[in-house]
């Protein structure tokens, strides 16, 4: 049998394809089938830590937010990930899998605080870390938590799970004519503004050489496919 092509990773799970086709909110079946795909890499024996977003309960840019302030949505934002976070690690648990959240943000009775010797010893331990409240701060992203996470633990890869198959010449939603690139490198994907990360995850990423695969979460499979090392989504390299 053919082994991963990872022993640790970084998986980034859109907080917004939580939402399946509901306009907002956690989609059961959704959510089932995404800890259906996270088990069946757990189960190969790769070591996973997982940053979940929360776009679909709350974005602290989003139109909710107008007027508001800036931090304070942000502030929001992050709660809405540590509800995530909770059903995910139950999600898991229903899966049997055994998951530990960890904070980035106070929050002791709900959740334990992220302490960076502690997530290593879980991951050491076999259990998947799910990483909640981003990075902690306001005016960052979970996508940045993501490369900031990944470094700390020295995954070999972040795995950037979203509603698209890869990375486009341009927000392939908005563009038809979008093509999608095999590779491209950090340079290039930041130069182009390409939004599918934000700038300072790219920017970390880069710096840490940390390399970055971008993929659908919605296609079946394809979690798999990309831990295994086959030719799936696009790869963010130095
Ligand atoms: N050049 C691009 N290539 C791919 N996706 C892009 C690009 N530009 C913008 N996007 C958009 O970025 C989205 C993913 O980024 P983001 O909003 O951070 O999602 P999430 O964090 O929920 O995965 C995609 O759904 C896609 O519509
Ligand atoms: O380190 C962080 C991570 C997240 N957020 C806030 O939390 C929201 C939800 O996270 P994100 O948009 O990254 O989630 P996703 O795109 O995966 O749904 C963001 O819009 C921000 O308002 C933040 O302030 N700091």
């Amino acid at each position: 049998m053919t082994k991963p092509a990872y022993q640790r990773v970084l998986l980034k799970l859109s907080g917004e394809a939580l939402m399946g086709d509901d306009p907002f909110g956690i989609n059961r079946a959704t959510i089932e089938r995404m800890v259906a795909d996270v088990a069946e890499v757990s189960k190969l024996g790769v070591e996973l830590a997982v940053v979940i977003g929360g776009g679909n309960i709350f974005r602290g840019v989003a139109p909710g937010a107008q007027g508001m302030d800036r931090a304070t949505a942000d502030y929001m934002g992050m709660l809405a990930t540590v509800m995530n976070a909770l059903a995910l690690a139950d999600a898991m648990r229903q899966q049997g899998i055994t998951a530990r959240v960890m904070s980035a943000i106070g929050i002791e009775q709900v959740v334990e605080p992220y302490v960076r010797p502690k997530a290593l010893q879980y991951l050491e331990e076999g259990k998947v870390v799910v990483f909640a409240a981003g990075t902690g701060n306001p005016f960052f992203t979970t996508d940045t938590a993501a490369a900031l996470r990944g470094s700390e633990i020295s995954a070999e890869i972040v795995l950037k799970a979203t509603k698209v198959d890869g990375v486009y010449t341009a927000d392939p939603k908005k563009d038809p004519h979008a093509t999608r690139y095999e590779q491209i490198t950090f340079d290039e994907a930041i130069a182009k503004h390409l939004q599918v990360m934000d700038a300072t995850a790219f920017a970390l990423c880069r710096d840490q050489k940390l390399p970055i695969k971008v993929f659908s979460i919605v296609k079946p499979g394809a979690l798999k496919r990309v831990i295994m090392g086959e030719d799936e989504g696009t790869l963010v390299h130095v």
